[in-house]
């Protein structure tokens, strides 16, 4: 009745455990909803404040020095160390950073070697929420436009559906080799291999066995393949002056996806729409669960420039992060090549109920639709009482109204505790299922491991974790109810 469902969009994540509080130690959703919060409060209090119409401004500073607290605050429970690497040249680094500069670029940060994730970007001063890191002119922003001023565009506009993403990906493959380019200093900066899931070799797919990243990588790898023969070869053959064969073989290919996969920024334009961007210096910018910036994708139409502003400060010295996004850590494997640290909240193991007809006894009644679920950590739930066991309270309703003949109420009668028995024994074994089939993780190995297979394994080590968690609360979920049972048939027998 329960498996393991496919690939689940993220927006769902979020719609799935809104209602479910997080951990003990934290009040609030998650790192960036509570920073999002704290300056939507702060951008009000600012509206309210310039339209001058408040009678209390003294009230209103006030309330804005005491978010800011909050805000700094927040920011020191959630500091990430980095430790940068000192011995490594960063000569083509501060090549683009002066190119920037001599195109208008303003930046309140320097680019470092940073331990386990190649360059980073260090404040130079202290940054206070709502300062400005980063202001990039949009004449410096790779997008569509220079491919309508290219020479292979009116031969790729022929082509039937290309999208804008797959043209510039074409028109990045050559303009990298070309020395009067006017990116030459960005794509010089670039790193040679970008080391994403796209380029796991076959000992890192083999330790995936069992999770869904191996199919996530398998789809993604087999999507481009089938891309590139399907584009590549003829525009090769067809045009070899515009897309010199040399410059366009199969690595190359992934290269380029992998540059746009990990580099790419979405950016909303003054025509409202979005396109997909490469920001040179901008792209120094690493993730974090717990980033400072999270607002720079609009341009603003003001200065024509994208604006990279904090908001929680950043201490002089001190990595300044970006969030890419509400990722899982299958997804920022296969497309940006590594796990962030701490709690990723978007990490959840996805099942799938199906419409139990048929494999159910028949005195139950089984609900009729099928659903798909997700449960992650259970470490990340504040309540581990009977009825909920730190898991997903939609996940154990759904179960209970398949082996229920009435809707259960969570009273701890002996026909409620016979459900909750069922549907934990369900959830119990078919994650021990899946932990069987994920296996060992073969940890002594893995310091002399190639990085493809270092990383796979540390995804599996975390998909272990979680289901170790679900395991270990479905025990402990049934020891309660076994407790509850004892004591329901004392009563009885006493009544
Ligand atoms: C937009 S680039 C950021 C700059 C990059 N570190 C560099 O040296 O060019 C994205 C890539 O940076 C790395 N990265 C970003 N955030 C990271 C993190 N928190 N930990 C490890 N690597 C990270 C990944 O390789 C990712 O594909």
């Amino acid at each position: 009745m329960l498996k393991r469902a496919r690939i689940i969009h993220l927006d769902e994540v979020e719609l799935y455990f809104g209602e479910v509080p997080v951990s003990p130690s934290v009040e609030f959703y998650s790192h960036r909803n509570e920073l999002e919060a704290l300056n939507s409060i702060l951008s009000l209090i600012d509206i309210s404040c310039l339209s001058c119409q408040h009678m209390r401004m003294d009230v209103l500073q006030e309330l804005r020095n005491a978010t800011l607290d909050r805000i700094q605050e927040f920011g020191d429970k959630n500091r990430l160390e980095t430790r940068i690497v000192e011995d490594l040249s960063i000569e083509k680094e501060e090549c683009i950073l002066q190119w920037g500069e001599r195109n208008d670029v303003r930046t309140k940060l320097k680019i470092a070697y940073v331990e386990g994730a190649g360059r980073g970007a260090i404040a130079t001063e202290d940054l206070k929420v709502g300062d400005v890191a980063l202001e990039i002119p949009m004449s410096i922003v790779i997008s569509e436009e220079l491919v309508h001023e290219s020479d292979m565009f009116p031969i790729l506009e022929k082509i039937d559906g290309i999208s804008s993403e797959t043209m510039l990906l074409l028109w990045s493959m050559k303009e990298k080799h070309n020395s009067n380019s006017k990116f030459k200093t960005y794509f010089n900066a670039l790193p040679e291999a970008f080391n994403t899931g796209l380029s796991f070799e076959f000992d890192a797919i083999m330790v995936l066995a069992g999770t869904l990243l191996l199919e996530e990588i398998i789809e993604a790898k087999k999507h481009l393949n089938a891309q590139y023969e399907e584009l590549v070869p003829a525009l090769c053959k067809d045009h070899p002056d515009i897309f010199p064969p040399e410059f366009y073989t199969q690595e190359q290919f992934l290269w380029a996806c992998e540059l746009w996969y990990s580099n790419g920024m979405q950016v909303m334009f003054t025509d409202g729409k979005l396109r997909t961007c490469l920001i040179p210096i901008a792209g120094f910018l690493n993730h974090s669960l717990y980033p400072h910036i999270m607002h720079y994708g609009k341009v603003d139409s003001k200065t024509n420039s994208l604006k990279f502003g904090v908001s929680k400060p950043c201490n002089m010295g001190e990595q300044c992060y970006l969030s890419y996004g509400n990722f899982s850590s299958s997804h920022l494997v296969t497309f940006y090549g590594f796990i962030p640290q701490g709690d990723n909240l978007y990490d959840t193991i996805p099942l799938e109920i199906d419409n139990p007809q048929g494999d159910c006894p028949e005195e139950f009644h089984p609900v009729s639709d099928s659903a798909t679920h997700m449960v992650r950590g259970t470490w990340l739930s504040n309540n581990h009482e009977i009825f909920h066991y730190g898991l997903p309270p939609p996940l154990l309703d759904h179960l209970r109204s398949a082996w229920s003949t009435v809707p259960p109420t969570k009273t701890p009668t002996l026909a409620n505790l016979e459900v909750e028995e069922k549907v934990l024994r369900d959830i119990l074994s078919t994650y021990e299922t899946l932990m069987e089939c994920i296996g060992d993780t073969e940890e002594d190995n893995r310091r002399n491991s190639s990085w493809d297979v270092k990383l796979a394994m540390e995804y599996k080590a975390i998909q272990r974790r979680i289901i170790s968690s679900i395991l270990t609360s479905c025990h402990s979920g049934l020891k309660t109810i076994e407790n509850e049972m004892c004591r329901c048939a004392a009563l009885t027998s006493s009544g």
